[in-house]
C-alpha cells in the first residue's frame, strides 16, 4: 500500500517537492490540485517541472470552474504539449454555480475531450464519510456513472478518496462499492503529517467530519491542540483490515502545503519496513 502511493500538492509546492524527490520512488503520482486562484500556465508549468523531478503529474480539472469548451481544450492541448496529459483527475468543484457549461465531473468527462487529447487514465473522486452538500443517493450516481463513462470511451479510472481520519469509515466504505460489483482501484486519501491545527482547518474548510470521536482514533485530542499528527495509526489499522476482498487499495497523501513532511514519513517508514 505504502510502496505504490500517490501525493497531492498545489502549485507553489512543486519547488519544495523538487529538494524531496529523492525521498519518492520514480514515477510516484503527483496530483496537482486546480486552485481557483492559479493562471493557466502556473498549472501547466507545475505538471512540467513535476514531471522533471521524475514524477508523474496527475493534473486536476475543476468542471465547475472551467468556463467552456475553448478554455478545456486550450488546458488539455497544454498538457499535451508538455507531455502532461495520459492522465487527469476530473473533479466538480467547489463553487456553487457553475462558471460554464460543466455541472459536474460527468458533463466534462461526457465530451469526449479527454480521449482526444490523449487522456488514458482518469480519477474520479470518492466519499467515504459522504459529502457536506451533496446527498448519499446522488454521490453514488455520479460514481457509477463516471465509470462507465470513462469506460465507454476505453481510458482507465480510478477513485481517490477525500481525505478523511477514521479507517474503519473507509474499510465500510470500500465494501460497499464493491458490492455494487465495481473492481477499479481505490486510493484511500490520508493527511500527511501536519500540525493538528493545520489539519483541522483543512478539515473545516473542506467539510471533512472531525469530531472528537472521530480524530481521537487519529491520535488527534480536541482539547490539546499543539503539536502535530501523522497518518501512522491510520495506515497500521487500515493495512490490518484490509482483505483480498477489498480489491486493489492504495493510499493518497494530501500534503497541505508541506510535501517535504510527507516525504519524511513516507521515508522513515520504508525503512521501518526494510
Ligand atoms: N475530493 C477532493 O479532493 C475535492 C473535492 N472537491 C469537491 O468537489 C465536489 C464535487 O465534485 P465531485 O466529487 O467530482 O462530484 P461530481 O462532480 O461527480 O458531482 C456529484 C454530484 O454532486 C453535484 N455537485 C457537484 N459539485 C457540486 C457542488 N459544488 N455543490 C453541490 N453539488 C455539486 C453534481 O451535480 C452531482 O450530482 C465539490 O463540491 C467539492 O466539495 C473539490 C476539490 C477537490
Ligand atoms: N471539497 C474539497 N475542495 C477542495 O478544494 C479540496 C478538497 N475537498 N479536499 C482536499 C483537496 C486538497 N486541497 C488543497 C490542499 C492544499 C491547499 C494549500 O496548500 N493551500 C495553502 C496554500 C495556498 C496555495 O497554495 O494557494 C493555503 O494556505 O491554503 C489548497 C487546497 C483542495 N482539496
Amino acid at each position: 500500500m505504502i510502496a505504490d502511493h500517490s501525493i497531492e500538492i498545489t502549485g507553489k509546492d512543486v519547488a519544495a517537492l523538487g529538494r524531496v524527490a529523492a525521498h519518492f520512488a520514480p514515477g510516484t503520482a503527483v496530483n496537482v490540485t486546480y486552485l481557483g486562484n492559479e493562471s493557466l500556465s502556473a498549472r501547466i508549468e507545475a505538471c512540467r517541472a513535476a514531471r522533471e523531478h521524475g514524477f508523474r503529474p496527475v493534473p486536476h480539472l475543476s468542471a465547475r470552474r472551467i468556463t467552456g469548451e475553448a478554455e478545456l481544450r486550450q488546458f488539455l492541448s497544454a498538457l499535451r504539449d508538455v507531455g502532461t496529459n495520459e492522465e487527469v483527475f476530473v473533479i466538480g468543484g467547489d463553487p456553487p454555480e457553475p462558471l460554464g457549461p460543466y455541472d459536474d465531473a460527468l458533463a466534462l468527462i461526457r465530451t469526449g475531450l479527454l480521449q482526444e487529447y490523449g487522456v488514458r487514465h482518469v480519477g474520479i473522486t470518492g466519499y467515504p464519510e459522504g459529502h457536506p452538500h451533496i446527498d448519499d443517493s446522488a454521490l453514488w450516481d455520479a460514481l457509477e456513472h463516471k465509470i462507465a463513462a470513462v469506460t465507454e470511451q476505453s481510458m482507465r479510472v480510478s477513485v481517490t478518496t477525500q481525505f478523511g481520519f477514521t479507517s474503519e469509515t473507509v474499510i465500510q466504505w470500500i465494501e460497499l462499492v464493491r458490492r455494487r460489483g465495481i473492481t477499479v482501484p481505490i486510493r484511500v486519501g490520508v493527511p500527511g503529517p501536519a500540525s493538528v491545527k493545520r489539519l483541522l482547518g483543512y478539515a473545516r474548510r473542506f467539510g471533512v467530519k472531525s469530531s472528537a470521536g472521530i480524530v481521537g482514533k487519529y491520535g488527534i485530542s480536541l482539547t490539546r491542540l499543539v503539536g502535530s499528527a501523522g497518518p501512522d495509526r491510520f495506515i497500521d489499522s487500515l493495512a490490518s483490515r484490509l482483505t483480498p476482498d477489498h480489491g486493489p487499495v492504495l493510499v493518497h497523501f494530501y500534503t497541505f502545503g508541506d510535501p517535504a513532511a510527507t516525504a519524511a514519513w513516507v521515508s522513515a517508514r520504508k525503512k521501518r519496513i526494510r
